[in-house]
């Protein structure tokens, strides 16, 4: 598994513990910045992460500004995009398993480390589903495709 990682000026420390998670469980990652003292924005970084990931250069991504919901919005613009905003475990595993989401969004200034840790392990380490999801994860390619 490929994960590209990003964030704007509001989720970097996040995006460190997320970078020592992946380390920690050897998953294969590139992190993209900002490597940013002052402040920048968020869809300058979470759309060509999204680009990426939607192009099949990396498998997923996980994205952290303040709130998270920033570059949600931002990558969920990108075709082929299903990214989550996930601020607890029980999502964090039902957005794999459901959604098949390929992007994990969080925001620093909504929980701490720990939790972000643990989401981020969660979400990467778990399958997709798909049986009765297929149908509903298909009706949303399709709309895109019209
Ligand atoms: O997009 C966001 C909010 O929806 C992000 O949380 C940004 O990080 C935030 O807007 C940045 O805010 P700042 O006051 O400019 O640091």
């Amino acid at each position: 598994m490929k994960v590209i990682l990003a964030s704007d000026h509001g989720g970097v420390q996040l995006r460190k513990e997320v970078a020592d998670v992946l380390d920690e469980m050897n998953i294969e990652f590139e992190d993209i910045g900002c490597d940013c003292e002052g402040s920048v924005d968020y869809p300058d970084y979470g759309i060509p992460a999204a680009e990426r990931v939607a192009d099949g250069e990396f498998d997923k991504g996980i994205l952290i500004c303040g709130t998270g919901i920033g570059m949600s919005i931002s990558a969920n613009k990108v075709k082929g995009i299903r990214a989550a905003l996930v601020h607890d475990l029980f999502t964090a595993k039902a957005t794999r398993e459901h959604n098949n989401s390929n992007i994990l969004c969080m925001g620093e200034r909504v929980i701490g480390p720990g939790l972000a840790r643990e989401i981020a392990k969660t979400w990467v380490s778990t399958e997709y589903e798909a049986g009765r999801h297929e149908k509903r994860v298909g009706k949303i390619a399709e709309y895109e495709n019209k």
